[in-house]
């Protein structure tokens, strides 16, 4: 993370000759001062993905006025799906928790060493095992039980209080209750899930008891973003750890807790960044 103010450009678009002139063009046009650029094109598809850090002070203009003429002299004639962020505006990441510990408890101490840079602004949970903990950080702990009869105002309640702290990321830290679609759907590309499977494997509730029936012999985490299909969404970071026969379940748990701990950090950071773009059910991650 670079000291000075800077805006990130993520963008993607269809593939042709010129893209990358069009756009350090258009920076360099104005002064624009590059401190980072990673760029991908996808053979498959035929698209164009790029991800660019400009220092905020080296433009003319303030960031409105930058979306605004990059909008109308590039993204529109390039046909550009892109977005345009401000390294000085912290992001609002809301955590939902059930009654495993450990990711609540790493996201926290990274957020309170100033690691992850974020504000959280309130932690959700259909348990209320957490409430002390959280509210000694001097963070709001909301209490919103989840069960057969009461989902759907559940996850409607959950949306509200998403929306009323201006949230920008939802957090689900080994929440265990699976979201409406209406609430995926509603914040599509903004929940972020860890999941305790390298997934594909393992899909749904007590990954490393499936693991274990089926004797593998690497168990893993992935984060990837929540969509209304169970553990399918786009996958942001994943990573594995060796096992071996003398293991049991509860060694698999013991051992997947680290795994799922910093593959969910990293995940949370590279979608901080701006560093994923999605396209279709996967992801371009500029690391
Ligand atoms: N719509 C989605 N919701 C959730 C997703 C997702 O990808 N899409 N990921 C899960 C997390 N998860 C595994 O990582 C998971 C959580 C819960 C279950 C499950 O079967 N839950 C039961 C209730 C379990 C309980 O009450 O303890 C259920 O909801 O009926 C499977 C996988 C988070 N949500």
């Amino acid at each position: 993370m670079h000291r000075d103010r800077f805006y990130t450009l993520s963008a993607s678009c269809p593939d042709q000759v010129g893209i990358i002139a069009r756009v350090s063009g258009f920076i360099a046009e104005h002064g624009g001062w590059i401190l980072e650029s990673s760029f991908h094109a996808d053979d498959l598809t035929g698209r164009y993905f790029m991800r660019i850090e400009i220092k905020a002070d080296s433009l003319p203009f303030l960031l409105a006025e930058f979306r605004e003429r990059f909008r109308r002299d590039v993204a529109e004639p390039l046909a550009m799906d892109w977005r345009i962020n401000d390294s000085a505006v912290k992001k609002r990441v809301v955590v939902l928790v059930s009654k495993q510990e450990h990711c609540l408890y790493d996201l926290l101490a990274r957020w309170q060493s100033k690691e992850l840079d974020i504000e959280i602004p309130c932690v959700i949970s259909n348990h209320d095992t957490f409430k002390g903990f959280v509210e000694w950080h001097g963070i709001p702990f909301i209490h919103v039980p989840v069960n057969a009869d009461n989902k759907a105002a559940a996850y409607a309640e959950i949306q509200r209080i998403f929306d009323d702290v201006s949230g920008d990321t939802m957090v689900l830290a080994r929440y265990m209750q699976i979201l409406s679609p209406e609430l995926c759907d509603a914040l599509s590309g903004k929940i972020i899930n860890i999941h305790h499977s390298f997934l594909p494997s393992f899909v749904g509730a007590r990954p490393y008891h499936q693991a274990y029936q089926r004797g593998v012999k690497l168990i893993g985490a992935t984060c990837h973003y929540v969509t209304s299909e169970l553990d399918a969404g786009p996958i942001i970071e994943q990573d594995v750890i060796r096992i071996d026969h003398s293991d049991s379940p509860e060694d698999m748990v013991r051992y997947g807790k680290d795994i799922e701990k910093t593959v969910l950090a990293r995940g949370l950071r590279y979608h901080l960044e701006d560093r994923v773009l999605v396209h279709g059910n996967k992801t371009v991650v500029f690391r």
